[in-house]
C-alpha cells in the first residue's frame, strides 16, 4: 500500500488551512506527522480519511482516489481519532460488532484478535458496558481495538500518547509494530517527539499548513544543517525558529 498525497491545498468551506502538499506514506513504514498546534495535522488526517475534499490536488491510496473507488479505498484505512467518537446507546461488545461488518471482517478472526487486545487493556471484562462507564483513555482503548482488529493496510492514529497511561502507551507501540512487521503502513501524527523518533521511519514536518521537510533522521539533520546525533526535538525546535 502506498499514500499519496500530491499538491494539496485544503481546508474547511473556503478557509484554506493546507498548502500544496505532497508527501507518501510507502509499503510497511511508520511515519511521523509532526508540527505546532494549529499546523495542519488533524486537517491533513481529515483529507486522507475523507472527512473533507481536497480544494486542488489528489490523495490516493495505490493509485486509486476515494471517488475513484470508495470501498477499495475506505476498507484500506484504519482510523484511531484524537477525540474517542463512541455511540451513547451501543455497548463495547456491540461497537467491535459494528466495526466488523463495516469492515466485512469474519467474525471468528475479528473476536480472536479482539480479545486479544481487550485483555491487554484490561477491558475484557466490559464488553457489555456503555460508552458514558468508560474513563477517557478507556474510550481511546475501544477506538485503538476497533482498528487494529481490522485488516486495514494504512493505520493513521491522530495524537495517540495524551490520554493514555503508560503501559497502555507501551501496548500501543507494540501493536503498531506488528502491523508494521505484517507489512502495514502506519501514519501517527504526535507531539510527543521522543517516542516518534524511537518508531518511527519517516517524518513529515509540517509548518502553517505546508510541509516543510520529510525524510528520515539523517536527511532531517541535514535539512536543518544539524549535527550527526540531534534529536528529533532539536530538528523541531530548528523549524519553529525558522522564519
Ligand atoms: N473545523 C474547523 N473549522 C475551521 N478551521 C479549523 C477547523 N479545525 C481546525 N481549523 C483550523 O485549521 C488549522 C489547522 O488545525 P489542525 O487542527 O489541523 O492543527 P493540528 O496541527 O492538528 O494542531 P494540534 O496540534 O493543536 O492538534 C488551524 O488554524 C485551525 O484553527
Amino acid at each position: 500500500m502506498t499514500l499519496t498525497l500530491e499538491h494539496v491545498t485544503g481546508g474547511y468551506g473556503n478557509l484554506q488551512v493546507l498548502k500544496d502538499l505532497n508527501f507518501t506514506v510507502a509499503d510497511g513504514s511508520i511515519v511521523g506527522l509532526i508540527g505546532l498546534n494549529g499546523a495542519g495535522k488533524s486537517t491533513t488526517i481529515k483529507h486522507i480519511i475523507g472527512l473533507l475534499t481536497p480544494q486542488q490536488g489528489k490523495i490516493t491510496i495505490d493509485d486509486k482516489t476515494l471517488a475513484e473507488d470508495p470501498d477499495g479505498y475506505r476498507q484500506a484505512i484504519a482510523y484511531v481519532p484524537e477525540t474517542p467518537v463512541l455511540y451513547a446507546k451501543l455497548t463495547l461488545r456491540e461497537h467491535l460488532e459494528l466495526t466488523m461488518m463495516a469492515y466485512a471482517l469474519d467474525k471468528d478472526a475479528a473476536w480472536a484478535k479482539a480479545n486479544e487486545m481487550l485483555k491487554k487493556f484490561r477491558l475484557d471484562n466490559k464488553l457489555d458496558w456503555f460508552p458514558a462507564k468508560f474513563s477517557k483513555g478507556m474510550k481511546q482503548k475501544v477506538m485503538i481495538v476497533a482498528a487494529f482488529m481490522t485488516n486495514a493496510k494504512l493505520y493513521i492514529i491522530d495524537e495517540p500518547f495524551t490520554g493514555l497511561d503508560p503501559l497502555a502507551v507501551h501496548d500501543l507501540l507494540d501493536l503498531v509494530q506488528a502491523k508494521k512487521a505484517a507489512g502495514a503502513s502506519v501514519l501517527m501524527s504526535t507531539h510527543i517527539l521522543a517516542t516518534a523518533q524511537q518508531y518511527a521511519d519517516q517524518f513529515v514536518l509540517l509548518r502553517s499548513g505546508q510541509v516543510r521537510a520529510t525524510g528520515n533522521m539523517a536527511q532531517l539533520r541535514q535539512d536543518f544543517k544539524l549535527a550527526d546525533d540531534a534529536s528529533l526535538d532539536a530538528i523541531y525546535m530548528a523549524m519553529t525558529e525558522e522564519r
